[in-house]
């Protein structure tokens, strides 16, 4: 569903982040992305919700490359693809529901269904009764949650996850990662950048390292491999 063809990509000031990268990545697969600081990580996956065009190569999702998608039409490829970021990125003014509502009315849902299907992933990520708080009111872990709410409100067929840990203690980061092996085990494919060994050298999953934005390993049920 995931297809990466010699894909490059040079930054305006002249850094080659990616320097001719191919992957193919199933529907369903849980895959885990690791390198060092720098080599490209992030990168590769905002090529994968169109937050950064490629310089050159094919991004295809579905068949279609999204590298060549119109500005005007990226918002229809976000419906498909969930994402979670490290910082949460909630919106401060607009409380739990608010904040994971919003994804659907955006896309001009119907109230009731948006009511129920809000309920119904505050629920999933064990957050209904602060459904009326305001992020600011909330622990790391629980504004983790929201921001996975919000990411799965639409059902998407990927979800991608920047350092999703990042900003958590241990104990709160295996309650995230057992939100995602369940989203995982639904069907949806997860592709998460992570520099926790930990996590990737208990729940095995496909390994991708990146280092100097290439593609230096990929191992079905690998291990983390570094020692930062
Ligand atoms: N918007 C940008 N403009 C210019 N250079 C960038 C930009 N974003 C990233 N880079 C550069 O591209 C390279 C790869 O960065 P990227 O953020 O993809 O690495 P990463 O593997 O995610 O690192 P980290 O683990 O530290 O988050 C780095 O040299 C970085 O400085």
């Amino acid at each position: 569903m995931i297809q990466m063809k010699n894909i490059y990509k040079k930054y305006p000031n002249g850094i080659v982040a990616l320097n001719g990268l191919n992957v193919e990545i199933d529907q369903g697969e849980f895959v885990y992305i690791v390198g060092p600081s720098g080599a490209g990580k992030s990168t590769f996956i905002k090529m994968m919700y169109r937050e950064e065009r490629p310089s050159s190569g094919q991004m295809l999702v579905d068949g279609k490359d999204i590298g060549k998608l119109k500005n005007r039409k990226v918002p229809f490829l976000r419906r498909d693809i969930g994402v979670v970021f490290q910082d949460f990125k909630l919106l401060p003014r607009l409380n739990v529901y608010e904040n994971v509502a919003f994804a659907l009315e955006v896309i001009e849902e119907k109230p009731q269904i948006i009511k129920e299907r809000v309920m119904e992933v505050l629920d999933m990520v064990g957050l209904k009764h602060k459904a009326k708080m305001f992020p600011r009111e909330l622990s790391g872990g629980e504004q983790q949650r929201v921001s996975i709410a919000r990411s799965i409100v639409n059902t998407p067929k990927i979800m991608i996850a920047d350092e999703p840990t990042g900003n958590l203690d241990p104990d709160t980061s295996w309650d995230i990662m057992n939100l995602f092996e369940q989203i995982n085990a639904a069907g949806t494919t997860i592709i998460m950048a992570t520099h926790n060994r930990e996590i990737v050298n208990k729940l095995r999953h496909r390994v991708i390292a990146i280092e100097g934005g290439l593609i230096v390993r990929d191992a079905a049920g690998g291990d983390y491999g570094y020692e930062d």
